[in-house]
């Protein structure tokens, strides 16, 4: 728990969540469980000493060097997900967490590519997710989508494949994967390998997202506008192009911004280097994320708390924040308008000195 005076406000405070891959929230518990569950071996103790116990892994995960270094746990981590349960399980652990943190809306991204490169068929994996956003809807009352990412690690071609599968299932008609990413390395790979995919998908209105600016320089924050991204995950390094940040402002483009995840992966030295205070200053909007919880050591509620030990803000800015990530949500305006009022109420609340 945070030491901050507004840590009960925080919680309380209505939040969306536009940034966590379901497979980042992989716990080294669940990751122990599920290899067990499914006869799964994991890799040798005797040559990969992290995987000796849950500690020595949770332990492991607070030294990653770069993003790559973190990828190569992560993928390594979700072989042990295997059958629709599996992903029905890790989405309905998330959203348990996200509902105690205060999380009303959340979208989540999946990896299909790597899951089908072992074998795991595509339905198999949305079936699983799909359920357990169902029942999130059901049982905790969240409203959720789901956002298929594409990876930037395997080639075009095993892209295209998911993307043909998500057509041919009409999973966009129906609402079942709401929206487009990608993810995984950055600096390495063509900054425009998904070109023809995202004309495609811009052509149907499919929602489109992706990661840029996390280890990358601003050209590929660029790129993924021009593109058709309509929203920028991380997009930290953006305060190195003036010209772009006063863009991405004056058109409303949202960072899907994560704390925790930026110093754990070296993008930043700390949370205050975060450059939270310069987006307010340039109006740029900004939603707080986890992206992936279980590795980086916090959900939403630890990354709102860690901005508000580094930067102090007011709650006058808290509400800004807040307001921005759900207009900037993927939901209707009637949700939009039922989450602005709670915001509101909160807020009401806390000023009256009843929160
Ligand atoms: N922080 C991150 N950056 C890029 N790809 C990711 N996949 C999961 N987490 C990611
Ligand atoms: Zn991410």
């Amino acid at each position: 728990m945070c030491q901050s005076p507004l840590h009960d406000f925080l919680q309380g405070l209505p939040k969306c969540e536009h940034h966590v891959h379901l497979e980042g929230c992989l716990t080294p518990e669940l990751i122990f469980q599920l290899a067990e569950r499914n006869g799964i071996t994991l890799p040798d103790p005797a040559t990969n000493p992290a995987y000796a116990s849950v500690e020595a892994l949770t332990t492991r995960y607070e030294h990653f060097t770069s993003l790559d270094d973190f990828l190569h746990f992560y993928f390594e981590g979700m072989a042990v997900l295997k059958k629709e349960q599996d992903f029905a399980d890790l989405a309905w652990s998330y959203f348990q967490k996200a509902h105690a943190d205060g999380v009303h809306h959340a979208e989540v991204f999946f990896d299909p590519q790597v899951h089908q490169s072992r074998g795991v068929p595509y339905q198999t994996i949305v079936a699983g997710f799909s359920a357990g956003c169902q029942r999130a809807e059901r049982a905790l009352g969240l409203s959720t989508r789901l956002i298929l990412c594409f990876v930037r690690h395997l080639p075009v071609a095993s892209a295209k494949e998911v993307y043909e599968e998500f057509l041919s299932h009409q999973h966009f008609e129906s609402g079942v994967v709401h929206g487009l990413g990608w993810s995984s390395s950055e600096v390495g790979p063509p900054k425009d390998m998904f070109r023809e995919l995202y004309a495609s998908a811009a052509e149907k209105k499919v929602p489109l997202t992706a990661h840029a600016g996390e280890e990358g320089d601003p050209s590929y924050i660029s790129t993924a506008l021009e593109l058709g991204a309509e929203r920028i995950d991380h997009g930290i390094r953006l305060i190195e192009n003036p010209e772009l940040m006063q863009r991405v402002a004056r058109e409303g483009i949202l960072l899907t911004v994560c704390p925790l995840s930026n110093v754990r992966l070296r993008c930043v030295p700390s949370v205050a280097d975060v450059p939270v205070r310069r987006f307010l200053e340039a109006g740029v909007k900004f939603s707080i994320n986890s992206d992936d919880p279980a590795y980086f050591g916090g959900y939403i509620l630890d990354n709102y708390c860690a901005v508000q030990e580094a930067f102090n803000l007011s709650v006058l800015e808290w509400r800004i924040i807040a307001e921005n990530s759900v207009q900037e949500s993927w939901i209707e305006d009637s949700r939009k308008a039922t989450l602005l009022e709670r915001i509101e109420t909160h807020v009401k609340e806390h000023l009256s000195g009843s929160v």
